[in-house]
């Protein structure tokens, strides 16, 4: 076996997807090139593009794609035909749904961080901010996407089925407690358990298994209350726990400490197989403007590299990000002064794990030029 060959499934998707899974793969290539890998690149189509070509938001073939691959690399689906027809029976993030559950990645990593550059860019105060480092593990394919949904065909009512076993929740369970023990020991649970049943069970199988990690703090807190401590003292937190609905949502929130939803990554890891998104959706407005940050997508393939065991490019990746945040090479979403296009940003970065090494390169000196944002 050739432990620098890999298959990577391209999912780019709809909205800013496309867009910014070029930049992904503009770095990838320059990876592989720089760090003597080769990466093979099997694109499949998914959500709304999927829906309109083919009928299916997630087409057999995409699905044989990801399975056969050693990582999936996906943009973002949904599409305002969809959200705004209540009636549409399929739908493109069924698409999603059904890959994240045939792919079994039960566990979707959310890490959360700050640069020093955009402290004062945030609408947060400085000394709550700085320094924020949070890691959140949401559990993705339960709860209640994944319940019983029923509509009445005369539209009285609806409902949706919330539900959470014991196999469910302790895979994620686990994994979280094993991330605390690297880190800094806390592990703060997030739930409902004064309403819901689903929440005391996550309470009562976190406390049981809690044993087998002595050395780990584990806190609970209500969901209603998080959402407010996240804004008003992030750095309370650590390593989060929490199930699907509540962490897609906290995420989105949490993402307003680092500057921008369109910095934060994730991996979403199964037994077997693993996928790398951002944790923005397809931002239908942003499309084809130029304007899409691409590092949540950039980070996300720093994740990927590193499931891959490629350390070296993942660090170096990283270093490149940091680079062109802290030298202000971003986009419009991050409120500075100056900005570039999705593109540029991402040949920026692409430039910097390319020629940073190299002594005659005098990199501060390079003019990507204004910007083009269309
Ligand atoms: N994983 C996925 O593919 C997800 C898909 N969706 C779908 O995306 C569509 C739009 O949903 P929204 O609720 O508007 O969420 P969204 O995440 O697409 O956008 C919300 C806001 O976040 C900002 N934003 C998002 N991505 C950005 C980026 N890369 N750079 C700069 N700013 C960025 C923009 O201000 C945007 O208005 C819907 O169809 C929804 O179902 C939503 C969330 C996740
Ligand atoms: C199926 C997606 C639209 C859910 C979501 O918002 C997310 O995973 O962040
Ligand atoms: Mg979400």
């Amino acid at each position: 076996m050739n432990n620098n060959y890999f298959k990577i499934a391209v999912l780019p998707g709809d909205g800013i997807g496309p867009e910014i899974i070029s930049e992904s793969i503009k770095i990838l290539d320059v990876i592989a090139e720089a760090f003597q890998y080769e990466f093979q690149f099997n694109y499949g189509l998914i959500g709304a593009e999927a829906i309109f070509k083919t009928g299916d938001p997630l087409p057999e073939e995409t699905l044989k794609i990801c399975k056969e691959s050693d990582a999936v690399l996906f943009g973002a689906i949904g599409d305002p035909a969809f959200d705004n027809n209540p009636e549409a029976k399929v739908r493109p993030e069924q698409g999603l749904l059904k890959l994240r559950k045939e792919l079994g990645l039960f566990a979707n990593i959310r890490p959360l961080k700050t640069y020093a550059s955009l402290i004062e860019k945030s609408p947060l105060k400085k000394e709550i901010i700085e320094g924020a480092d949070i890691q959140i593990f949401r559990e993705l394919v339960s709860g209640i996407y994944f319940g019983e949904k029923f509509t009445d065909p005369e539209g009285a009512y609806a409902y949706d089925v919330c539900k959470y076993s014991r196999e469910d929740i302790l895979p994620i369970a686990h994994m979280a407690f094993q991330e605390a023990q690297k880190r800094n020991k806390k592990l703060t649970l997030i739930d409902k358990a004064n309403v819901l049943d689903t929440s005391r069970l996550w309470r009562k199988i976190c406390q049981e298994i809690a044993s087998e990690y002595p050395d780990v703090q584990l806190d609970y807190m209500f969901v209603d209350n998080a959402a407010m401590q996240l804004i008003l003292n992030p750095k309370q937190f650590d390593v989060i726990l929490t199930e699907n609905m509540f962490g897609d949502i906290i995420s989105d929130e949490a993402s307003v400490i680092g500057g921008s939803i369109g910095l934060l990554p994730s991996a979403s890891v199964g037994e077997k197989n693993a996928l790398f998104e951002p944790i923005h959706g397809s931002y239908p407005q942003a499309k084809g403007k130029g304007i899409a940050n691409p590092i949540a997508s950039i980070l996300s393939v720093a994740m990927m590299l590193d499931h891959l065991g490629l350390q070296p490019a993942a660090n170096k990746l990283r270093q490149s990000v940091e680079h062109a945040i802290e030298n202000k090479y971003v986009t419009i979403d991050l409120n500075t002064k100056q900005y570039y296009s999705t593109s540029e940003v991402g040949s920026f970065i692409a430039d910097y794990i390319k020629y940073s090494e190299k002594s005659y390169y005098n990199f501060e000196n390079v003019k990507i030029g204004k910007s083009t944002i269309v």
